[in-house]
């Protein structure tokens, strides 16, 4: 599988710019491009990425979306003085020429291209362009918002004729609709279209009705267009997670995109004047760190909007260094959406059940009785996470928010650990033994008899377990000094092994571990103080132990014929386990295992983002190819192959479903439908 990530940019796309007064087209400044690159520098990002130059975008490129006319009329502006370039500006909402928009539009579209290029031909894993004039809004015959060229459009249909592409998938988290990219591809099913934005109920511009959550796609296309509206300002981290949890995720997996790509405005970030919204940086390191999971990594990022420099910047800089595989930072705030939120994700989920297979059993009642959804809002206010403050009282206060910002990122930018992955050397580990893997050695017996005769003796009874257990131990200590990023150990009882790194973790000072257990776990450690989590996901429920706030048992047959436990993952654990922000995760898959390796590889590699990715997995010893396939996960060689997707059964979607009910107070990630109110 590919690796690198490319970077391009081309300072002459700052050159576009507005010759005259407009108040509303006066955010989008060249300084945009340069301040962003200057950031990336200043991280020392650049360096570490693979530059690609940019081209200019051919006229046959460009007419794969947008009519000669309207290519013409973008080519004419060249020669013309300000008079005219203003006159030719009027015609369009919101849209400036300049005398070098048209050349610096054909080096977004180039950009754009050779970006996909790049990716296609697996000279990079995956990448980002930093281009100026944006594309999203414009249409095949019009300029629109800022937008001449619809860069991310052309390059879907660029990547469908040159490479024979039948899925791609395009997440438009601006804060903006990108309306020009839903009028391309509305009647197209091999484009799959997902955008949020800012609506406030058809008040925010472009004011469509046609962006609501109901426009879903137009004949074969139906179902293929997600519009997922922010009726509020304000919206924050959680409401994001949520809503790629609860909405886009399920979708992309189910679609299985062969390539995806990111209209990837930062609007919708913190301090911005156009989005008003609250979301922290670091959260475009998640929403990539997702989107990277899929199409076997190929994501191209594609910048459109972001108008408050400092945020812009920081944010640009946290999907890059995602991109290039570094840890993801721990999410900021209070993980709990918004009640406007929920109902969101809960309408948009209720409009596109007819046509998703993991939305089958979607309950839809609550569309029968709308006529409670006053009472669905007059109760709201029971919820304490109805509404977020708002964090910044406005955001146009531009130097507040860079303060803001600067101490805000100081805590986030931790140094990158030397070694990814630290291992034993156990059983078939010489397979992906590389730069980014070290070889510990085993703690000697008699230090590994002093730790376990004192603090375990109660689990441990064997001599060979102790053993096992040496290694665990280095490994752990590392993690938590931050010396690796995560590690892998067999055992030949993981149940056991577990439970006294559990002990061990908590000891070391680890204050909420998450324990995500695969298989019967025999013995069940006390979680009465929180500080630890635990998931078990086992075939039956264990001797007589329910499920509690910090212990589900989450009974799973894994189905015969492929992978049906994305709907487990996005639905129920990562809810969880973002609600609980867990400073390290513990992994264990123990005897007589009830799920596939590919689910126990989503699993994997979706959890990567909590606990700034700090994971120890431990493997039954007998599970040797399940070992190899985790340890390339957690060493950022793959990404997993998740195997054939089966949409879970009404049975299993039931089981989610209860167990969400029962604990979407508790831990309010799992809350995607409105009915927690009423
Ligand atoms: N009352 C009229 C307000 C017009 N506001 C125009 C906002 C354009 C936003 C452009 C963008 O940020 O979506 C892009 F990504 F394309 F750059
Ligand atoms: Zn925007």
């Amino acid at each position: 599988m590919a690796s690198g990530t490319a970077l391009i940019y081309d300072e002459e796309m700052t050159t576009h710019k507005l010759l005259w007064s407009d108040p509303i087209c006066d955010i989008e400044v060249p300084e945009r491009l340069s301040s962003s690159y200057e950031q990336l520098r200043s991280y020392h990002l650049v360096e570490r990425c693979v530059h690609v130059p940019a081209r200019e975008g051919s006229e046959e490129e460009i007419l794969l979306v947008h009519s000669l006319e309207h290519l013409e009329v973008a080519k004419s502006t060249q020669t013309m003085n300000e008079e005219e370039l203003k006159r030719v500006s009027e015609n369009y909402d919101a849209f400036f020429f300049h005398p070098s928009t048209y050349r610096c539009a054909r080096l977004a579209v180039g950009a754009t291209l050779q970006l996909v290029d790049a990716v296609m031909s697996g000279k990079v894993r995956n990448g980002m362009a930093l281009v100026r004039p944006p594309g999203h809004h414009s249409q095949r015959n019009a300029a629109n918002g800022f937008c001449l060229f619809n860069n991310v459009a052309i390059a879907a249909e660029y990547a469908k004729l040159k490479y024979g592409l039948q899925r791609i998938l395009i997440v438009d988290w601006d804060v903006h609709h990108g309306q020009g990219t839903q009028y391309i591809f509305e009647e197209d099913p091999s484009v799959l279209y997902f955008s949020w934005h800012r609506y406030e109920h058809q008040e925010f511009w472009p004011s469509l009705k046609e962006s609501d959550y109901d426009a879903v796609g137009l004949g074969k296309g139906k179902g293929f267009n997600i519009n997922l509206p922010w009726n509020k300002v304000g919206m924050g981290n959680s409401d994001y997670l949520a809503a790629f949890f609860h909405v886009l995720l399920p979708t992309a997996f189910e679609f299985d995109p062969e390539l995806v790509i990111v209209s990837s405005g930062y609007d919708s970030g913190i301090g911005d004047p156009e989005g008003q919204m609250n979301a922290t940086p670091e959260v475009f390191a998640h929403l990539t760190h997702f989107l990277m999971q899929l199409a076997n990594g190929k994501l191209c990022v594609i910048l459109e909007g972001g108008y408050h420099l400092k945020s812009l910047g920081e944010s640009v800089c946290m999907t890059v260094k995602t991109l290039l595989g570094d840890p993801v930072p721990q999410v900021s705030g209070e993980m709990a959406p918004c009640l406007s939120a929920v109902e969101s994700i809960q309408n948009v989920r209720a409009a596109h059940k007819p046509y998703w297979k993991w939305l089958a059993y979607e309950d839809t009642s609550f569309l029968q009785n709308l006529s409670t959804k006053s009472h669905f809002l007059k109760t709201a206010n029971s919820n304490p996470s109805t509404e977020h403050e708002s964090k910044i009282t406005n955001n146009n206060d531009t130097v507040k928010v860079d303060r803001f910002l600067e101490l805000h990122m100081k805590n986030i930018l931790f140094p990158v650990p030397p070694i990814k992955t630290a291992t034993t050397g156990c059983e078939g580990s010489e397979h992906f033994l590389s730069e980014h893997v070290q070889l510990v050695k085993e703690m000697d017996k008699t230090e590994v008899e002093a730790l376990v005769s004192g603090f375990y003796a109660d689990l441990v009874k064997d001599n060979k377990t102790l053993l096992s257990l040496g290694s665990m131990f280095v490994i752990l200590d590392k993690i938590l000094k931050k010396e690796v990023c995560n590690g892998i150990a067999t055992s030949p009882t993981a149940a056991l092994s577990a439970a006294v790194a559990l002990r061990h973790s908590v000891r070391l000072g680890f204050q909420r571990v998450l324990c995500v257990f695969v298989g019967d776990m025999q013995m069940i450690p006390n979680t009465e103080d929180g500080k630890m989590l635990i998931i078990n996901i086992c075939e039956k429920e264990q001797s007589g132990k329910t499920s509690c706030k910090h212990y589900f048992s989450l009974n799973w047959k894994e189905d015969a014929e492929g992978n049906d436990f994305f709907s487990a993952v996005l639905g129920f654990i990562l809810p969880v386990a973002y609600s609980y922000q867990p400073n390290l995760t513990v992994i264990a898959v123990g005897p007589n295992r009830n799920l596939g390796i590919s689910g126990i590889s989503l699993l994997v590699a979706l959890i990567q983002g909590l606990a700034e990715s700090r994971i120890f997995a431990v493997i039954e010893d007998t599970e040797i190819s399940l070992m190899q396939n985790v340890a390339k996960l957690l060493v950022g060689a793959s990404t997993p192959a998740f195997g054939i997707y089966v949409p879970p059964t009404q049975e299993k979607v039931n089981r989610i479903k209860a167990l969400r009910d029962q604990f979407q107070q508790e831990w309010k990630m799992l809350q995607c439908s409105g009915d927690i109110f009423i």
